[in-house]
């Protein structure tokens, strides 16, 4: 069943357009990755489906129903932390998802919020004023407040930004026990592929408000797409015996210091034996999926406005 759907959805501030006719659809238990460098149009599309700001274009559908800003009704199927999640720092963690229970469509007993409460790993510091809480916690407090009307899409926008590394596992871990023990869809926007990649089932790139890709996790970072990059120093007649081997389809480019094929990881114990036996020098082998260079690609033009894409 499908929890969301863009049609053509596009928005414009003045003359800069932010989101521009993108069409995708969440389906129930996706955990959906949104990628884009900063500026990209993840928030803004976010904010759109949120009813937050309206589309000039394009139409979105909550479980099958037109939303336009107006149904209130459909947004009960949705939880959501945009950027900084809204909190008061004087209040304890347990007044604050107090308040936001009370605000909700329907009567949250106590017992519900202690439970989401212990999802996100803040039972027993709910009586903590908020401002003493670290950053990650603060994440995890503005999940339990998505959560308290029982969602079933949770939206969550750059949840791992300003964490620190124990912070940013905590906040993975708890993604994936959302999706898998708790059956929430998720929509989940970051700028770092390896983020998405960790977490995500499906994902689209966007870039300039546009879809670039979107598609399964597991087809998109194919591991036969890797790259693997070897540093060597090589005569010429290491070089002659691959292109003569099973891997000269597998090359990008070559030459006496530098060797990029594009090949399955699996491979390069075999391809290193090969190397070696042919008196040439291996240095290094660093591997990264062709994804990973496509989207630095797409960041590294877009930073240099003389490139065009
Ligand atoms: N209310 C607004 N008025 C004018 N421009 C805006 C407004 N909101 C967003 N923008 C611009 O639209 C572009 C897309 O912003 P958006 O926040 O959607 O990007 P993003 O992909 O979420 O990136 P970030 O991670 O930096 O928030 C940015 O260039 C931003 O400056």
């Amino acid at each position: 069943m499908t929890i969301i759907e863009t049609q053509h959805l596009s928005k414009r501030f003045g003359s800069f357009q932010a989101v521009d006719d993108l069409s995708f659809s969440i389906k129930a238990g996706d955990v959906y990755g949104f990628l884009g460098q900063n500026g990209a149009g993840k928030s803004t599309t976010m904010r759109m489906l949120l009813g937050l700001i309206r589309p000039d274009s394009g139409k979105i559908f909550i479980k099958g129903s037109l939303y336009t800003g107006k149904e209130a009704h459909l947004l009960s199927y949705i939880g959501a932390i945009i950027e900084r999640p809204d909190m008061y720092g004087y209040l304890s963690g347990w007044d604050n998802l107090k308040i936001f229970a009370r605000l909700s469509f329907r009567p949250i007993p106590d017992s519900r919020l202690y439970e989401i409460l212990e999802l996100v790993g803040l039972r027993g510091r709910e009586q903590d004023k908020v401002r003493a809480y670290s950053q990650g916690m603060k994440q995890r407090l503005g999940i339990a407040i998505a959560m308290v009307h029982n969602p079933e899409l949770l939206i969550l926008d750059e949840p791992t930004n300003g964490l620190d590394p124990q912070g940013i596992a905590e906040m993975r871990q708890l993604i994936k026990t959302l999706s898998a023990d708790y059956g929430k869809t998720i929509l989940v926007s970051s700028h770092l592929l390896y983020e998405i990649e960790q977490v995500a089932t499906r994902m689209i790139i966007i870039h300039k408000g546009k879809k670039i890709v979107e598609g399964s996790v597991s087809e998109l970072l194919n591991p036969s797409e890797t790259l693997i990059e070897i540093n060597w120093n090589n005569s010429g007649e290491a070089l002659q015996q691959l292109s003569a081997s099973r891997w000269s389809q597998a090359i990008q480019s070559a030459d006496t210091s530098r060797l990029l094929l594009k090949m399955h990881p699996d491979e390069v114990p075999q391809l290193n034996r090969l190397l070696v036996s042919t008196g040439a020098d291996v240095l290094q082998i660093r591997s990264r999926h062709s994804l990973e260079d496509y989207f630095i690609q797409l960041t590294h033009d877009a930073a240099d406005p003389h490139r065009a894409l």
